[in-house]
C-alpha cells in the first residue's frame, strides 16, 4: 500500500507551503522525507492525514483518502511532532481509547506498550512523560492497528542515543516486513544509516525523490548531498 500524492498545494494567504507535489512512497523500503525548517513537510503530512484540506490535488493512502477509511488506523499510522496526549490521561488509557475507536483488540494496547517500552509506565498520567516517552506513546499509537502503512514526523526527537538506534531499528524491520515507512527528520547522519529512498522538498516544491544511492553519489555524506540539493549554505 502505498501514500500517493497528485499537484498537492497548499496555499495559506500568501504562503504556497506545498508547491505541486507529485510523489508516491511505496512499501518495503524506508522512505525520508528532508527539507529545511518551513519546507512543508508538517502540511503534507496533515494533509495525507486529512488534518488539512489541500487548496488543489490530492493525497492518498492506498489509493483512497485517509480519512474516507472506516478504520483508518488499519491502513495507516501515524505521529506528528505535537501530538495532542491529554496531560491527566494515562498513556495506556489513551492507547485504549485509540483501540476502540478503530475496533482493535484491547490486548494490542500492551503488546505495542511492550514494544516501545513503555510497559513499567504506562499507567502513569501522560503529563509526567518525558519527551522521549511522549514520543514512544506516539509510536505506540501509530502500531496499534498493525498497519501497513507509516508516517512518522521527527520520531527522533527528545530520544535519547539508545531511543534512536532503536528507533532505526523499528523503522527497518517494519519496512523489511514489506510496510510503506516514510520519515522526516533534520537529523541527516541518522537518515544516512536509516533510509534506503529518499523525498527532498524546498519551498514546497519536490526537489529529489531517489534512491539513497543515487542522492549521495559522489558526496562522502548526507550532509554534503543534502546542501547541494537545497542550496542551503554548508
Ligand atoms: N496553519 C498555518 N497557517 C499559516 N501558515 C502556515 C500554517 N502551517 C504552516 N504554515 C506555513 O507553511 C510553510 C510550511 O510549513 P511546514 O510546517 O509544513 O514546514 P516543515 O517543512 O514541516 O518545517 P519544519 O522543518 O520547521 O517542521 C511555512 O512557511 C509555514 O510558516
Amino acid at each position: 500500500m502505498s501514500i500517493t500524492l497528485e499537484k498537492l498545494t497548499k496555499r495559506y494567504g500568501p504562503t504556497l507551503a506545498v508547491d505541486g507535489l507529485d510523489l508516491a512512497v511505496r512499501p518495503g523500503r524506508v522512505t525520508g522525507f528532508l527539507g529545511p525548517n518551513g519546507a512543508g513537510k508538517s502540511t503534507t503530512m496533515r494533509m495525507v492525514l486529512g488534518l488539512d484540506r489541500p487548496t488543489s490535488g490530492r493525497a492518498l493512502v492506498g489509493g483512497r483518502a485517509y480519512d474516507s477509511y472506516k478504520w483508518p488506523l488499519r491502513e495507516m499510522g501515524a505521529l506528528l511532532e505535537a501530538k495532542a496526549v491529554h496531560p491527566g490521561r494515562t498513556g495506556r488509557n489513551h492507547l485504549l481509547a485509540m483501540a476502540r475507536s478503530n475496533a482493535v483488540p484491547d490486548r494490542r494496547v500492551d503488546e505495542v506498550l511492550a514494544v516501545v517500552g513503555l510497559t513499567d509506565v504506562a499507567r502513569r498520567r501522560s503529563g509526567t512523560h518525558s519527551l522521549g516517552m511522549g514520543q514512544r506513546l506516539g509510536i505506540a499509537g501509530a502500531l496499534l492497528a498493525d498497519p501497513p502503512v507509516l508516517m512518522l514526523d521527527e520520531p527522533v526527537n527528545g530520544l535519547d542515543p539508545d531511543g534512536v538506534r532503536w528507533i532505526r531499528g523499528l523503522l527497518r524491520d517494519l519496512a523489511a516486513e514489506g510496510r510503506t515507512v516514510f520519515v522526516s527528520s533534520h537529523l541527516l547522519s541518522e537518515m544516512q544509516m536509516t533510509a534506503d529512498h529518499l523525498v527532498v522538498i524546498g519551498h514546497g516544491k519536490l526537489l529529489a525523490d531517489a534512491p539513497m544511492t543515487e542522492i549521495m553519489g559522489g558526496h562522502a555524506t548526507l550532509e554534503d548531498a543534502y546542501y547541494e540539493l537545497t542550496g542551503s549554505a554548508a
